[in-house]
């Protein structure tokens, strides 16, 4: 994108991101979930957050459909508008990890490109990239929003894995197979990854109801 904003100078803020994690006491960190419409993405990071949440952790989900109501609505799903609603929500994840906050993204977020360039934004390490596998026939039978009737019968142009493309994560920091393991299944192992990465630290959280 053309950069327009000329003459501005960065400020840099009083108190810091290592401030703010020292505050809530955890590590701030972006969980990148992506895969196809239907595949698990909004459910599973929300009830990520739910878990997260109890054991006293400060989250936000950013959603795909939400966001394209606000922040997106001028964007379609033509390439082009993908590219910038990925670009957008990018930008939104650093600025809620420097705030401290674990954000977690829904996005169906199909092209490998704009996924390493949201990485790319963040600190090493921040960004854990979360591929919910999960078979096309899978979604199309669960088809949650009556969504892919509509695209196959012709009344939504370019959807996602019928005719316009998804390119599969080549090294997700963690495949949840959405299509055959149970949702607590998968919330387990992205707490797990989590641990392993010590974002959480389950033993020293505080937990609130
Ligand atoms: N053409 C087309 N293709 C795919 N999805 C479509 C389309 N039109 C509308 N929808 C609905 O929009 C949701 C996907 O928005 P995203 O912002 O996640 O898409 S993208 O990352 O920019 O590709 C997606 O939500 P999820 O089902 O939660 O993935 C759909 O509800
Ligand atoms: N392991 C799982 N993880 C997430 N969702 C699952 C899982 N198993 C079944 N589902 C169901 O699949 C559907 C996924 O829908 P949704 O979360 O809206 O997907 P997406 O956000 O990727 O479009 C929901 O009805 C959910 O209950």
């Amino acid at each position: 994108m053309t950069q327009k904003s000329t003459n501005t100078v960065w400020h840099h803020a009083a108190v810091s991101r290592q401030d703010r994690e020292r505050l809530h006491n955890h590590k701030s960190a972006v969980l990148w979930f992506t895969g196809l419409s239907g595949s698990g993405k909004s459910t599973l990071a929300h009830a990520v957050e739910d878990r997260l949440h109890k054991l006293g952790i400060s989250t936000f989900v950013l959603d795909g459909d939400n966001v394209r109501h606000g922040l997106c609505s001028d964007l379609g799903f033509t390439d082009a508008d993908r590219v910038e609603n990925i670009r957008r929500i990018s930008e939104v994840a650093k600025l809620l990890s420097e705030a401290g906050v674990i954000t977690l993204t829904a996005f169906i977020s199909p092209f490998r490109e704009d996924r390493n360039a949201a990485r790319k934004l963040m600190p090493h390490g921040d960004f854990l990239e979360i591929y919910c596998q999960c078979p096309l026939e899978t979604c199309e039978q669960r088809d949650v929003k009556g969504l892919y009737k509509k695209a196959r019968a012709g009344e939504i142009p370019f959807f996602t894995g019928i005719d316009s493309p998804y390119e599969e994560p080549e090294r997700p920091e963690l495949i949840v197979k959405t299509g055959e393991n149970s949702l607590d299944e998968c919330v387990d192992g992205v707490i797990q990854l989590m641990a392993r990465r010590n974002i959480v630290n389950l033993s020293s959280v505080k937990t609130c109801q």
